[in-house]
């Protein structure tokens, strides 16, 4: 089966970039022979290679910053999203897709399932709501992986940026009231792979029964100030951790307070997913 993956510089599709071996021939495109930004370009692409599964972990991902480039956003999280689909229809190709915990407002302090009400709080968000709808609209075989507060040990993610921090300064004002799931890269590599083994086992109607979004977070909760703590105890640094509130640390975008996800709906069905803690010590261990 041919495979083409997009976005393998970032964190989540350099991992994937390994894990997708087992599954097929895998043609991994970056920026510079798929820009998003270019549908005509995007579209072109996927002509020439003919992929029978597309896989499309890059994004735009700049939480803050896209609340100034909203057209940006949108066409590299939505409209380019929508394009692969149209394309993997004319294909009869199948489309795997990420999307993220941000879809939500997070007012409510208890696990969203995957049919729980979305409401983005900033254009993020927004945008990769709108993919995840593009993509649903053109009835093709698909699975949307929203997840959580990636992290790994490369590329631009918390984990990194708390452990330069780290041994820059003596103290760090970390956000105790926003709750979630850090999730580490390989883990959603991993098991995106572990799905699509047996989706390939199961065939079309594997694809029938299967299609659709997917909560994929590691379990348990924690707050960015406990994650800092976490990360910093494990790298063996001494660092004091303040605990700040939201209104402490303005910033250009809003996020949503409580953003954890319920992975019960891809447990049951795939495989089981580790906790957020025993992820973070095996990563970077
Ligand atoms: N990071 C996070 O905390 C979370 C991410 N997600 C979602 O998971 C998926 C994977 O994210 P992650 O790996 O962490 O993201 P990264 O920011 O690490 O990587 C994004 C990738 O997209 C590429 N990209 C950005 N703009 C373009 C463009 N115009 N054309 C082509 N490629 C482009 C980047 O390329 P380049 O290296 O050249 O910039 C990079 O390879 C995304 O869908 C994201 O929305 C969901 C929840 C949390
Ligand atoms: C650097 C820093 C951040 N913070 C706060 C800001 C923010 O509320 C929180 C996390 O900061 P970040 O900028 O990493 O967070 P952010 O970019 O919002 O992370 C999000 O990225 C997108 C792509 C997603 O899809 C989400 O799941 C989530 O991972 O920590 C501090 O409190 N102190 C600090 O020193
Ligand atoms: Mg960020």
């Amino acid at each position: 089966m041919k495979v083409l993956l997009t976005g393998s510089t970032g964190q989540v599709g350099y991992e994937l970039a390994r894990s997708l071996q087992g599954v097929g021939d895998v043609v991994a495109v970056d920026r510079n022979v798929m820009d998003l930004s270019n549908l005509d370009q995007v579209r072109e692409v996927i002509r020439s290679v003919k992929p029978q599964l597309i896989v499309n972990p890059a994004a735009y991902t700049a939480v803050d910053k896209a609340e100034s480039e909203p057209e940006l956003a949108y066409r590299i999280n939505a409209e380019a999203p929508g394009v692969m689909a149209e394309e993997a229809k004319k294909l009869g190709a199948a489309l795997v897709h990420y999307s993220t915990d941000y879809v939500f407002d997070g007012s409510q302090p208890s696990a969203r399932g995957e049919d729980d009400a979305v409401a983005p709080l900033n254009v993020y968000g927004a945008s990769k709501l709108a993919g995840e709808q593009a993509i649903a609209a053109a009835g093709i075989p698909h699975l949307i992986f929203r997840t959580s507060w990636v992290y790994g040990m490369r590329g631009k993610n918390f984990l990194l940026t708390m452990l330069r921090l780290a041994k820059e300064r003596d103290e760090l004002r970390v956000v105790a009231d926003q709750h979630g799931a850090p999730t580490w890269s390989r883990t959603i590599a991993d098991t995106t792979a572990q799905v699509l083994s047996q989706a390939h086992a199961g065939g079309t109607a594997w694809w029938d029964q299967n299609s659709g979004i997917y909560h994929l977070s590691a379990q348990g909760q924690t707050t960015w100030h406990e994650f800092t703590q976490a990360i910093i105890e494990e790298a063996g640094l001494s660092c004091n951790v303040l605990p700040i509130t939201t209104a402490d640390y303005p910033t250009p975008a809003k996020r949503p307070q409580y953003s954890v996800m319920s992975s019960e709906r891809l447990m049951a069905r795939f495989c089981h997913l580790p906790d957020w803690k025993t992820a973070l010590q095996l990563c970077m261990r």
